[in-house]
């Protein structure tokens, strides 16, 4: 298959439907294969002696797993470099074992005597798996010596001596002891992929590991890691030289599209039935793909395909990985598929670094990626499709090799790799910054003085300033100087924004309304949109639909979701995903905890549905939109043209004349996502330093 990777020479979709079923190549079961695709076995409550051996097999099978990883052959080095420096920079090839093995390390050698080992995430999915995994290495539950911490679930105990969490968690600890007490030793990994909390973590630390010395209390470790880090820069930043991993783990084959290919998804597609065609069945296979819609498509596309050429049960199972899919989902491409099956994962950058998908032979890799990046002068995020940057298409090849040789199929040319950026640009550099601003803010520093690894734009900074000045966060621009209700709004895990809502509901009387809403606006998607019964699932929404437009919807499903007792029966009739809706009803009894610890009162407007509608203004004042008489919407800060997103309940009716809106997203057009009518008076009624000057 290698030498004929020659994309789009293989026909067109329909062609390959005729292609799909081909004789399976049957692998001979091997007692490796029987354990890692156990075909859905459950283990008796009395262990039998038979699962007695699995267990045994499968921990000899781990144990040698770990041996084989490059790190096992560094842990002597590593824990002496430790020894003799505060801080390590590592890098290793990706697979190497830095994220599960070397908190191992730390623990044996006496690290987490004196306090917690905390190893950071970029994402929670990561820290879950992970924590997982390593539970499993050391032969305990998650949540005894192992557990992961990430925004709204904490599976940590007393007990927890290695602790897998993102970096917003362990920013947001930092405001409670910014020396961060609890811990001794701390890693950053993954630092090449810069999010905006890693980078503030980067500063952070360093500062509290300075100041633990200087106080004369127990000392921080510091390990920062990853497989692609500018190392020289990070060096430079912590005042220390790097240290490489020698070792390679599994080596993944590299293959590039012949020629430019136009149509990347059907790219993919092509190279995903030649692999299907041509590799053993257990060869599973994860795609990347840029976002939600994209993933959706491709997905039911490949389940059509397999379903009109398979008689009996499919071979294949297609799996989808994204941000917007709730946890239970996500972690659902991670479980074993029966013998005889080939996982297909189809995901965003979310599966990019940091996790290991069991199974996985083949990465067939798009070469873009949906980013999201803040335009300060008009105050918006906005979502771009770009290309990925080097290190990132190395990082995903790296998913190939992690229990086995593996093949990288990339869908563009060497050549047009060329000009791919050599690293990502740091999120710090292109995003809004007003959580940031705030927590840095809450933790006494200021933006302008803070030792960062890449200082971010002023013009963001100010444009951050300026939406906590309306907010109500600090004083003013030219002395940002925290308020109380900044330090009330921080306390929130929230965009400040959304904690804003909070914290005016109790004077527009919605305090519970808008916990609810909140909780539904943080968790994903409660409506399903059924593929073959799509009109079904659009009559039952339609039960839920409000005339004032989606955050209305959005309250009643959840207010009636928490008034039902047989939850599960009616999410299936009303084509709505009970998984969301729980995790927003936790995500809502957590923010009434903090509401209750401010004092602030929980009342209800009842039927008085425009106090919500205010309510909503108080935080989202940057969100609004005036209809224009060409027919398209002008949005107030920034003056972008857009259209009502085609998912809202007010899209394609009477078109509102002023508008409320959860986010812009851009396309081949502007699309405002999440919309509610608001009247134009009530704008300076609740924000007084918006003058409305057009309309
Ligand atoms: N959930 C898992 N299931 C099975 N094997 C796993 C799992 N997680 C890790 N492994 C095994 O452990 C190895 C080391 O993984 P680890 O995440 O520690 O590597 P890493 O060096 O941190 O990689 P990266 O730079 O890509 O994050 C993997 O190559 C894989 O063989």
């Amino acid at each position: 298959m290698d030498s004929k990777y020659l994309i789009g020479s293989n026909g067109n979709a329909r062609g390959l439907a005729a292609v799909f079923p081909v004789k399976r190549k049957l692998e001979p079961m091997k007692e490796q294969n029987v354990i890692k695709k156990p075909n859905n076995y459950s283990p008796p409550k009395q262990p039998t002696q038979v699962y007695k051996n699995v267990l045994a097999n499968r921990k000899t099978s781990i144990e040698q797993e770990r041996k084989a990883l490059p790190v096992y052959h560094c842990r002597q080095r590593i824990l002496k470099e430790l020894e003799a420096h505060d801080t390590l920079l590592i890098m290793g090839e990706t697979g190497s074992g830095k994220t599960t093995q070397i908190p191992q390390f730390l623990m044996q050698a006496g690290y987490a005597n004196q306090g917690i080992i905390g190893i950071t995430q970029p994402r929670r999915v990561a820290a879950i798996t992970i924590a997982k995994r390593v539970a499993q290495e050391m032969a305990c539950n998650v949540g005894e010596a192992v557990g992961y911490t990430v925004r709204f679930e904490d599976s940590t105990t007393e007990r927890t001596r290695i602790r897998y969490l993102t970096d917003g968690i362990l920013l947001r600890e930092a405001i409670g002891d910014h020396l961060l007490r609890k811990y001794s030793a701390i890693m950053l990994d993954e630092a090449h992929e810069r999010t905006v909390n890693a980078d503030v973590l980067f500063g952070i630390v360093k500062e509290a590991q300075q100041e633990r010395r200087k106080q004369k209390l127990s000392k921080l470790k510091l390990i920062i890691t990853s497989a692609t880090m500018d190392i020289d820069h990070f060096g430079q930043y912590f005042n220390v030289k790097g240290m490489y991993l020698e070792g390679r783990t599994h080596p993944v084959r590299i293959m590039h599209a012949k020629q430019t290919q136009d149509d990347y998804i059907h790219a993919a597609l092509v190279t995903l039935f030649d692999i299907h065609r041509n590799e053993p069945i257990n060869h599973d296979v994860l795609i990347f793909l840029t976002g939600q819609e994209e993933i959706e498509a491709l997905a039911q596309q490949i389940r059509q395909l397999a379903r009109i050429n398979n008689s009996g049960p499919s071979d294949v199972r297609v799996f989808t990985l994204y941000a917007q899919l709730s946890q239970g989902k996500q972690l659902e491409c991670f479980m074993p598929v029966p013998a005889n099956t080939r996982k297909i994962v189809l995901a965003t950058n979310i599966a990019e670094t940091s996790i290991t998908i069991p199974g996985i032979r083949c990465v067939i890799d798009c070469g873009f990626v949906k980013q999201k990046s803040f335009n300060a002068s008009s105050g918006l995020d906005l979502l771009k499709t770009v290309r990925i940057s080097q290190a990132q298409a190395w990082q995903r090849s790296g998913r190939a090799g992690r229990d086995a040789p593996g093949k990288c199929y990339r869908t563009y040319t060497k050549q047009a790799m060329t000009a791919f950026p050599s690293a990502t640009q740091p999120e710090i550099l292109r995003a809004n910054l007003t959580s940031t601003v705030l927590q840095l803010l809450a933790l006494g520093i200021d933006c302008y003085s803070f030792d960062f690894i890449d200082a971010p734009e002023q013009q963001g900074v100010v444009s951050a300033y300026k939406t906590l000045e309306k907010l109500g966060g600090i004083k003013s621009v030219t002395v940002p100087c925290i308020t109380t209700t900044g330090r009330w709004l921080a306390q929130f895990p929230l965009d400040p924004r959304y904690a804003k809502l909070l914290l005016s509901a109790p004077s527009f009387g919605c305090m519970d309304e808008m916990l609810s809403l909140v909780a539904a606006m943080n968790s994903d998607n409660v409506f399903i949109g059924h593929a073959d019964k799509s009109e079904l699932a659009s009559l039952a929404h339609a039960k839920f639909q409000s005339k004032h437009g989606d955050h209305l919807t959005l309250l009643k499903v959840f207010a009636t979701f928490q008034k039902i007792e047989k939850t599960k029966i009616w999410c299936h009739d009303n084509f709505l995903n009970i998984r969301n809706l729980t995790y927003a009803r936790n995500v809502r009894n957590q923010l009434q905890e903090i509401a209750t610890r401010l004092n602030l009162a929980v009342n209800s407007c009842g039927d008085n549905l425009d106090a919500v509608k205010k309510c909503l203004i108080s935080g989202l004042f940057e969100n609004i939109a005036m209809l224009q008489k060409e027919g398209h919407y002008l949005t107030l800060s920034g003056r972008q043209k857009a259209r009502i997103h085609p998912s809202s309940v007010l899209h394609g009716k009477y078109k509102p004349p002023c508008i409320l809106f959860t986010e812009l997203v851009q396309t081949e057009q502007n699309y405002l996502r999440q919309v509610t009518e608001i009247s134009i008076e009530w704008i300076e009624e609740v924000v007084p330093s918006i003058k409305i000057t057009h309309k």
